[in-house]
């Protein structure tokens, strides 16, 4: 059955900004209790005065609580205790808090790979942890992991970044195989370039390759991003994607994951073989924009000898 929003209470880590805003006005909109959860506290005040404004009834809550997710589990299990005394206990929890950072191997500092892996994956690990006991007792839940089409396929530029959404997905899928007999439902969401300021300050980081890369898909607004990721988390879909290169890509890298209904076990089934041979054109492409930027490099390097 899916989950019902009126009146649930939602958490929603990085529902300050970009995606997560957007997931939180969602779930608002459609009569939720909200919790947002990030680290500086005037973004959360600021999102929360624009998502009150989206209040269906006079009952509605937007908490604010002010943590780091991925620095100290007792510090994110206080938290959720926090939220759940004054809002009730979870219904929903929404894993959005996350940062990208792009960059060739040999150039990123070693810090940014141990950044990366603590927010991204250490980040969604710590509040899932301090929420399940509950939902299992209580035989009801979600869980929403946001995890990146980068998480699905390396590319160049996301040796840090890809792996720690890539180990989204093994959590994923070992903690659904335990909770689905106690109806709780996890969710992993795989979305494109979205236009946030999280997008904003990863193109300031973005080598020319992983510019042009990420040129063959167009970029998508966090409100239909949301809206997607919410409809998918009520219904207790394992996976959420967005647009034909999302469900090309889900479809072919479904590999064990859990089947949500008949109908897309068929559709994987059917789709692979077609798929994986769309698969080999891109990658085609994209070796070819990687060997054209490292002649341009080697052209100018020549040029700016002899000059
Ligand atoms: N935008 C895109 O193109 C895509 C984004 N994604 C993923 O979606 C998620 C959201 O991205 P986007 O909306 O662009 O990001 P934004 O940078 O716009 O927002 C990130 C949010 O996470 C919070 N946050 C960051 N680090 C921490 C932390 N250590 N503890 C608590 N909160 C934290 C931020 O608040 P504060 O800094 O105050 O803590 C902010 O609320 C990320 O996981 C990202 O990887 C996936 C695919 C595409
Ligand atoms: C049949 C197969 C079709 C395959 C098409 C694949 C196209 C991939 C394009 C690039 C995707 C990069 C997304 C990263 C988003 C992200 O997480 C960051 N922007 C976060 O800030």
């Amino acid at each position: 059955k899916p989950l019902a929003l009126p009146g649930a209470h939602v958490v929603v880590t990085g529902g300050s900004s970009g995606i997560g805003k957007c997931i939180a006005i969602e779930c608002y909109k459609q009569g939720a209790f909200i919790t947002l959860v990030a680290r500086n506290e005037e973004k959360l005040l600021q999102a929360k005065k624009e998502i009150e404004k989206y209040s269906i009834n006079d009952k509605q809550v937007v908490l604010c609580i002010s943590v780091d997710v991925s620095e100290d589990y007792n510090q994110v299990e206080n938290v959720i205790k926090q939220a759940q005394e004054k809002l009730g206990p979870v219904d929903m929890l929404v894993n959005c808090a996350g940062l990208a950072l792009a960059g060739k191997f040999e150039d990123l500092e070693v810090s940014t790979f141990e950044k990366l892996m603590n927010i991204n994956y250490l980040g969604s690990v710590y509040p899932s942890r301090a929420v399940i006991t509950t939902m299992m007792e209580r035989r009801v839940g979600r869980i929403v992991f946001v995890s990146s089409q980068a998480g699905q396929l390396g590319l160049f530029g996301y040796t840090a970044y890809s792996p720690s959404k890539f180990a989204i997905r093994g959590l994923a899928e070992a903690l659904q195989m335990e909770v689905k007999p106690y109806n709780v439902y996890i969710t992993v969401a795989y979305p494109p370039d979205t236009d946030t300021p999280g997008l904003a300050l990863e193109n300031k980081t973005k080598p020319l390759e992983t510019r042009l890369i990420s040129e063959t898909t167009s970029i998508c607004k966090p409100e239909q991003v949301a809206k997607q990721i919410v409809k998918d988390a009520i219904q207790g879909n394992f996976n959420s994607s967005i647009g034909s290169d999302g469900y090309m890509l889900s479809s072919l890298t479904c590999g064990m994951a859990p089947v949500t209904s008949i109908t897309e076990g068929l559709q994987q089934v059917v789709t692979m073989g077609l798929f994986r041979t769309i698969a080999l054109f891109y990658l085609g492409s994209f070796d070819s924009i990687v060997r054209r930027c490292m002649m341009q490099r080697a052209k100018s390097e020549i040029a700016d000898k002899t000059a």
